[in-house]
């Protein structure tokens, strides 16, 4: 007599016959019954041949269960198999699922599901260690951050999906969707670090709190303070500075203007600074092409002169005496809508100006200059690049607002480099603040607003690149910022490991079909009649797509070389 799980061959009678799982009701009351009677007990799990049905005669000796299992007939395995991989294929279909679910998009209707399906997978590898309220404050001359703001209804509705991951408070990834020359989708991870990166669960207080409240001291000690949000237009720059929309209102007691103003009002009544007899003034203007616009004289156009000191003074410009709070929130009010209305397209032309809010201290009953707080609204960053446009007035505020950004990070870099030559006259807005680029005790944040959408990831990157060539000069203030997060630099190098395994398995796929295509065109040319213009043209196509793949991947492996000589 033989066994197995599912049947067992009696070689009394010569017969198979089945065991039959009981459904879960009738094997209670079996079990029941057994219990009342324990010497069917061996039975439980089997259905006893009927009256009619030849019964096997008793064994003498039944073998236990236990060792039932042992004997498995090839067959038995096979079912065995069948259902894991049954099992296996019902899970993965489960979790694919809970990913649309979870994402809110359909595999149909959305050309980006494989990609959202990569970042999930990516970022379940991840262990996440966001920045929390309580976290340090770090005093930096300069500190560049990112802020990351969630997709919008209209995003949602396109079914665009999130390629953007913050993992640590300091560390952000930009997934961005490639396909490789044989149409095979993959994801490009970059990867950088700021000093700070906010996630889109951060508010506006939390942004404030690592930016620009650690400025306000600065102002009274004599110093001069700025800060810039910086970023694609709908990115978020005037949702932080000038505070959060709900539908078309603004509240604009929660952007940094604000709350800047309000930290000012309390340093003032501070005993240490009140002997300093102070008083606080406020002035808005914006920068639009070469001209500069009051924002508190009805647009009035404003003249940038340097005088022979090398001061520059904006002619003309209102600079309004403030004794509270609100009298700023009203200064600000008035500004912000002044900037939006009167336009033919609000959005448009507002991302195509830079706006400026200052907040002056001076010496009660004198003109001296204690200290400045500039906060600078940036024009739309994609502004700049886009020269597309065959509109000759677009092409030019287009030239200005590159030339003054490129000016601005030269700027922040010799403010950084100490003694560097500064390159203010370059543009209105670096002429303007150019006090805010010398002195030891100027210091300047940097907001970089970046949208999560995949419709952005080229002007993503774009602003990640700009901030981080400002941030380049930090290196050394980052380095003692992060010395003592050996468990993060840890956790990076295992995902830029594990990046570049991908990438290199990757460029060794790419290496068969170019080899594949190389040969068939060399192929083609041994053919009568080949025409010499195709054969050099798909050569050069080819021969650009290797270098493009290749280039990519000599970045990756240089970065990661970086990263573990720097670890030695
Ligand atoms: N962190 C965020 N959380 C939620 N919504 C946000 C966030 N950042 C921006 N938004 C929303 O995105 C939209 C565009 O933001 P905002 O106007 O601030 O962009 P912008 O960068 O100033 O654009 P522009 O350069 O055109 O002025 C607004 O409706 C705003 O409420």
């Amino acid at each position: 007599m033989f066994f197995n799980k599912y049947l067992y061959f009696d070689n009394r009678v010569g017969k198979m016959f089945p065991y039959v799982l009981h459904d879960k009701e009738t094997a209670a009351k079996k079990s029941q019954e057994e219990t009342n009677s324990p010497k069917q007990k061996s039975s439980k799990y089997l259905n006893v041949p009927s009256q009619n049905s030849p019964s096997p005669p008793e064994s003498p000796k039944k073998p236990k269960r236990e060792s039932i299992f042992e004997f498995k007939s090839e067959a038995a395995k096979k079912v065995e198999l069948i259902a894991k991989s049954r099992d296996e294929r019902r899970q993965k279909l489960a979790e694919e699922k809970s990913i649309r679910d979870q994402m809110g998009i359909s595999e149909h209707n959305n050309p980006y599901y494989e990609f959202a399906r990569m970042i999930n997978e990516f970022k379940s590898s991840l262990e996440f260690h966001p920045l929390k309220d309580s976290d340090p404050v770090i005093e930096n001359q300069i500190t560049v951050c990112v802020r990351k703001r969630p997709l919008n209804t209209r995003e949602k509705n396109r079914n665009e999906v999130d390629v953007i991951t913050v993992p640590t408070k300091n560390q952000i990834i930009v997934h961005e969707p490639k396909h490789k020359v044989d149409l095979t989708k993959y994801l490009d991870n970059q990867h950088f670090r700021f000093d700070y990166v906010f996630d889109e669960t951060c508010t506006n207080e939390t942004v404030y709190k690592f930016t620009a409240q650690p400025l306000v001291k600065t102002i009274f000690e004599g110093g001069m303070a700025t800060c810039f949000a910086y970023g694609q237009t709908g990115a978020g720059k005037t949702h932080t500075m000038g505070g959060e929309f709900k539908g078309k209102q603004q509240n604009f007691k929660n952007g940094i203007y604000a709350l800047v103003a309000t930290d000012v009002f309390s340093f003032l009544n501070q005993p240490s600074y009140k002997d300093k007899n102070l008083v606080v003034s406020a002035s808005f203007f914006e920068i639009y092409g070469k001209v500069a616009y009051d924002l508190l004289a009805k647009k009035q156009r404003l003249r940038v002169l340097e005088d022979g000191k090398q001061v520059v003074q904006v002619v003309g410009l209102t600079e309004r005496m403030v004794g509270k709070v609100d009298d700023i929130m009203d200064l600000i009010r008035k500004g912000s809508l002044e900037r939006t209305s009167g336009q033919t397209s609000a959005n448009s032309n507002s991302s195509r100006s830079h706006a400026v809010f200052q907040i002056i201290l001076r010496k009660a009953g004198g003109k001296q200059l204690e200290g400045k707080f500039s906060l600078i609204d940036l024009a739309g960053n994609e502004r700049g690049a886009d020269n597309s446009k065959s509109n000759k007035q677009t092409r030019l505020e287009g030239a200005d607002i590159n030339k003054s950004l490129l000016a601005l990070k030269e700027c922040i870099r010799a403010l950084g480099k100490k003694g560097k030559h500064c390159p203010f006259r370059e543009s209105i807005l670096t002429k303007i603040l150019r006090d805010s680029f010398i002195g030891e005790k100027s210091r300047t944040c940097m907001i970089a607003l970046i949208s999560s959408s995949v419709g952005s990831v080229d002007h993503t990157l774009n602003t990640l690149r700009y901030a981080d060539r400002v941030k380049e000069l930090v290196a050394n203030d980052f380095c003692e910022v992060n010395s003592g997060e050996s468990e993060e630099n840890e956790n990076d190098l295992l995902a830029v490991e594990y990046n570049l395994l991908e990438n290199s398995k990757s460029v060794i796929d790419s290496c068969v079909y170019f080899h594949q295509k190389a040969c068939q065109l060399y192929d083609n040319s041994k053919q009568a009649g080949y025409s010499k213009y195709e054969f050099a043209k798909n050569w050069k196509n080819l021969l650009r797509e290797m270098i493009d793949v290749q280039k990519v991947a000599y970045i990756k492996a240089s970065e990661f070389c970086e990263m573990l000589e720097d670890e030695d």
